[in-house]
């Protein structure tokens, strides 16, 4: 419960989380160090490491022990399937992504990774996946049967059925370099619904002002992934987005 424990104090004294998502894919295993070290300067978290596709495997094993070497932060795995588990993590994401066609994403991928979880003694934290539109690259790999923006409603069940079954976190995606996030009317009946669940936002979030709006509708954490990827000023941005949402 270490992982957990901590994000969770730290939302209760901060107000939020910033999580930090690196794609092992998209760089090489220094860069992504270079990164995780720069959003560590600038307030970041905690470090995501996933991607929804091509993200296990050697590569992801250097990507973490790289990151490891440079920062202290917790490193959190994000998978996209069962060979997005790595025993260089300290905790993973344990998600079913409730609103997928395909059993691989439902529970598939999950037995699969539990004996893998279980040898590598990483920390598991339940979590129930939900994407709305437009679902991006994540939603398309998932199959998922995007839940309309405008319908907040269809998102309260999902996350309520979450929450009944034992998930300890959700997570509203509209999708990695989505146009933007879940709307504030969603997340606020999310959040509403959850009660003192912990809701973590993510998908196009890019300026401090989106992501202050996600929190004062109810986001307990936020995710920034493509912003990172895409800034010469890693550092800065993180700081900029860390000082929107934090009390
Ligand atoms: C718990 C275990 C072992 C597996 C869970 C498997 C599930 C439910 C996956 C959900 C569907 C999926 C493909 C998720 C990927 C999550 C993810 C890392 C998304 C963001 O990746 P980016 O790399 O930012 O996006 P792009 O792929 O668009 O670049
Ligand atoms: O890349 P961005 O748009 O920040 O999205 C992050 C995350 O929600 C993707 O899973
Ligand atoms: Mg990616």
């Amino acid at each position: 419960m270490q992982v957990e424990k901590y994000l969770n104090e730290i939302a209760e004294r901060e107000g939020t989380v910033h999580l930090t998502l690196i794609d092992p894919a998209s760089q090489s295993p220094e860069e992504a160090a270079a990164m995780a070290f720069a959003a560590a300067q600038g307030g970041t978290d905690a470090i995501m490491i996933g991607g929804s596709t091509g993200a296990g495997g050697v590569l992801l094993d250097q990507t973490i022990s790289k990151i490891k070497e440079v920062i202290d932060l917790p490193i959190i795995l994000f998978p996209g399937s069962a060979s997005g588990v790595s025993a260089y993590a300290d905790a993973i994401f344990f998600m079913s992504l409730l609103n997928s066609r395909d059993i691989n994403y439902i529970t598939g991928n999950q037995v699969m990774g539990a004996p893998l979880v279980y040898k590598s003694g990483i920390e598991a934290i339940s979590m129930a996946y939900i994407i709305i539109e437009p679902g991006g690259t994540v939603g398309w790999v998932g199959d998922a049967r995007l839940i309309p923006k405008n319908k907040p409603e269809i998102a309260v069940a999902y996350s309520l059925a979450g929450k009944y079954l034992g998930m300890h976190y959700t997570y509203l995606e509209t999708g990695s370099g989505a146009d933007g996030p879940a709307t504030p009317q969603m997340i606020a009946s999310v959040k509403h619904a959850l009660g003192n669940n912990m809701l973590i936002v993510g998908g196009g979030i890019r300026d401090a002002e989106t992501a202050r709006k996600c929190v004062q509708s109810g986001a307990d954490m936020i995710v920034t992934g493509t912003v990172v990827e895409e800034t010469s000023d890693v550092t800065g941005k993180i700081r900029e987005l860390v000082s929107a949402i934090k009390k």
